[in-house]
């Protein structure tokens, strides 16, 4: 059966007053936010800034510290099985007992469908559509310990979008991934949100790969956040008074290229954007990842 949840009424996703922290540091407060059926929300911003924290909110794993989080008009905790994810890539235990087909099909309703699920012709070939869609076709049979972690997590976006959720969180689900398999699994998650209205947060350092699929970025920095369009939040003007400091962001040939210069280094954008700059030496870009002294600060 085929779920549309473009029918239905109200947000797939709401934040109001959302704030939480750890350890006497504020990652992000009073963060107010719907999300549409169907609209693709990116999720950026430097390492440790929470945006990883913010899918373990949604996904009920975490409380927050203020305000409330609801999936499908159902408070976070009570929504997972609303709730499709693709976790940040870790490699699987080479002795995992399952064949890459059983890992996706876990997605389809595994809780229900267990390992009986061979038995049913219907969500056998739905395994194998999915397969196929994400070029996992080859290794269908293999055991998916012995797969490349792209493979693996070509699998993993699979089986997250199996049961066709309300809501799909993508934990930088492209890291990995080569060229031709990003560009497969971004439009596989397209044609999820077009064709049955999942809403999809999708945390990324990389913007470009899914630029013209993004409706709005949520850009995390500094404890504070930045929310709309890219053409809005992608700009030098937000970002250098998001960051406090100066980003200079360019267009080039469709992309968007984010360079800071702030001589402490403690911006975040993706490496390949800077070294993509025209006229830019990646050698010239200081480090743009947290500074050891602002981790431990916290
Ligand atoms: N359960 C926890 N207990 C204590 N600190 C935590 C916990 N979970 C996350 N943190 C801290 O919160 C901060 C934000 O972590 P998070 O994983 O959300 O960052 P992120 O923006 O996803 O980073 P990255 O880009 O590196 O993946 C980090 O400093 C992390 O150490």
């Amino acid at each position: 059966m085929t779920t549309t949840h473009q029918t239905e009424t109200g947000p797939a996703l709401e934040l109001r007053g959302a704030g939480i922290g750890f350890n006497g540091r504020t990652l992000w407060q009073d963060v107010n936010l719907r999300i549409q059926p169907g609209e693709f929300l990116a999720v950026l911003g430097p390492n440790g800034s929470g945006k990883s924290t913010l899918l373990k909110v949604l996904l009920g794993l975490y409380e927050l510290d203020e305000g409330e989080a609801f999936l499908a008009g159902r408070p976070a905790e009570k929504a997972r099985a609303d709730v499709g994810y693709i976790p940040q890539r870790h490699t699987m235990d080479p002795n995992t007992p399952l064949r890459a087909r059983d890992l996706v099909a876990l997605g389809l309703d595994g809780h229900r469908y267990g390992f009986r699920f061979g038995k049913n012709k219907a969500l056998q070939a739905k395994v194998d559509h999915l397969l196929e869609a994400v070029g996992a076709t080859g290794y269908a049979d293999m055991p998916v310990g012995v797969l490349s972690g792209g493979e693996q997590q070509r699998l993993r976006a699979a089986q997250a979008i199996a049961d066709q959720p309300a809501v799909l969180l993508c934990d930088e689900p492209l890291h990995s991934l080569d060229l031709y398999h990003q560009e497969a699994v971004t439009a596989l998650l397209n044609q999820q949100r077009a064709e049955n209205g999942t809403a999809i947060v999708f945390v990324t350092h990389e913007i470009n790969p899914v630029l013209d699929y993004v409706d709005r970025v949520l850009y995390f920095a500094q404890g504070q956040y930045r929310l709309g369009t890219p053409d809005e939040i992608m700009t030098s003007e937000t970002l250098t008074e998001l960051y406090g400091a100066p980003v200079e962001v360019l267009r080039h040939n469709g992309r968007v290229l984010v360079y800071a210069s702030h001589a402490e280094g403690h911006f975040c954008c993706d490496d390949e954007s800077v070294g993509a700059l025209p006229g830019t030496s990646t050698g010239a870009i200081p480090t743009l990842e947290a500074t050891g002294a602002e981790r431990q600060g916290r």
